[in-house]
């Protein structure tokens, strides 16, 4: 024993001893792991001179999909699947990297639920760029300071998020993908203790999938809304009066501690992102599409106009209203449904849906990952 090694460390020497073959076996296959990694990357390198002489895109969603299938249908175990695709999604955005690193516009500041999909999404070798607004993300879109742009759509409590909704409906931009991601609030501050917080800061719909739980825990101490969870979590880094609602993503972006975690009222809430872009992504094998569409204003309308669906046997999937406001139908109608547009069942029922209605816009299709 060496002299002053206490318990702990004769026990760490001892499983020390018996680690190192272990360790061995890991470090020859984390070698044969760089060595296959770099061979990728080589390829993924021709891809992209290949790619570069047609002027193709470098991000290709249908692709990155058939991936991330593949694996987590061949995935042996014991590592889970959803861990494997993560492993996965990684590698590829790493590669992509090397062929052009994309821009991807979301809605900031760092910290945000937005800015953690779009890393779900494109992984972490990306360009984000935080902007002020959501129509900030499809402004920098559609200018091209952007390649794309990662916007809220839904959220499980709060329901469809309006002001995405309208800007798709005039935007250039098609939709090349769809995620979801559980969003999990943390009450944070600087210290990890509440003593004098005197508000709890966070945007309003964190606030209100809080409120339940605020009630109950801080029902005197003052609620304040701000742009955004980011932006309550930077406030919080840097005034001790001052406590954040906001995922623990955007807490450890500004150093805050946790006081309590999972505070949001429903334990399953979700918030739906799309992407959006000037790229319209091949089929991938299993797709969806979404749509917008207007009908007259007159009884049975909206019915017939449906009708082509279930004719060329293609399910909807979602089907949301929004006021038109300014035109001369009453609705608009946000129609998802199941397939690619160009799927043999799906152009079809587009082509009668697009005959029946007094207007259509086809948003996009793009691999269904939900
Ligand atoms: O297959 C391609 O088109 C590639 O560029 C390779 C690759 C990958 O690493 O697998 C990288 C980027 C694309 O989005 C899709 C896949």
């Amino acid at each position: 024993m060496r002299r002053g090694a206490g318990p702990a460390t004769v026990i760490t020497i001892m499983t020390d001893d018996k680690l190192k073959p272990l360790r061995e076996q890991i470090d020859a296959i984390d070698a044969q792991i760089l060595d296959l990694l770099n061979r990728r990357a080589r390829i993924a390198q021709e891809v992209g001179h290949v790619k570069a002489e047609t002027n193709a895109p470098v991000f290709r969603p249908e692709r990155e999909a058939q991936v991330l299938r593949s694996v987590a249908e061949r995935n042996p175990g014991p590592l889970l699947a959803a861990d494997v695709q993560t492993i996965f999604r990684e590698v590829m955005s790493s590669c992509r990297a090397l062929e052009r690193r994309v821009t991807v516009a979301f809605l900031g500041p760092q910290g945000t639920f937005s800015e953690q999909a779009v890393f779900q999404q494109f992984g972490h070798a990306v360009e984000a760029l935080a902007c002020a607004s959501i129509d900030e993300v499809f402004r920098a879109t559609e200018a091209g300071s952007a390649d794309f742009g990662v916007v809220p759509m839904e959220n499980s409590n709060e329901g469809a998020v309006n002001r995405t909704l309208d800007l798709l409906l005039q935007t250039t931009l098609s939709i090349s993908g769809e995620l979801s991601i559980p969003v999990h609030h943390s009450l944070m501050t600087a210290s990890g203790a509440m003593d004098g917080v005197q508000r709890i800061c966070a945007h309003s719909q964190a606030l209100a999938q809080c409120q339940g739980w605020l009630n109950q825990h801080y029902p005197n101490i003052d609620r304040l809304a701000v742009a955004s969870n980011g932006e309550a979590a930077r406030m919080a880094s840097q005034d001790p009066s001052v406590a954040a609602i906001a995922g623990e993503f955007a807490g450890q972006r500004y150093g805050l501690r946790v006081v309590q975690g999972h505070v949001q009222d429903d334990p399953h809430n979700r918030t739906r992102f799309a992407v959006v872009g000037r790229l319209q992504p091949g089929p991938s094998g299993k797709d969806q599409t979404s749509l917008i569409l207007a009908v007259p204003n007159r009884a049975g309308a909206v019915h017939s106009l449906l009708a082509p669906l279930a004719q060329h046997g293609v399910s909807m999937t979602r089907f949301e209203s929004r006021p038109a406001r300014l035109g001369t139908w009453e609705y608009y109608f946000y129609v998802d449904i199941e397939g690619h547009a160009l799927d043999d069942k799906v152009a079809p029922a587009l082509a009668a849906l697009k005959e029946n209605a007094a207007f259509y816009k086809l948003l996009g299709s793009y691999p269904f990952t939900l």
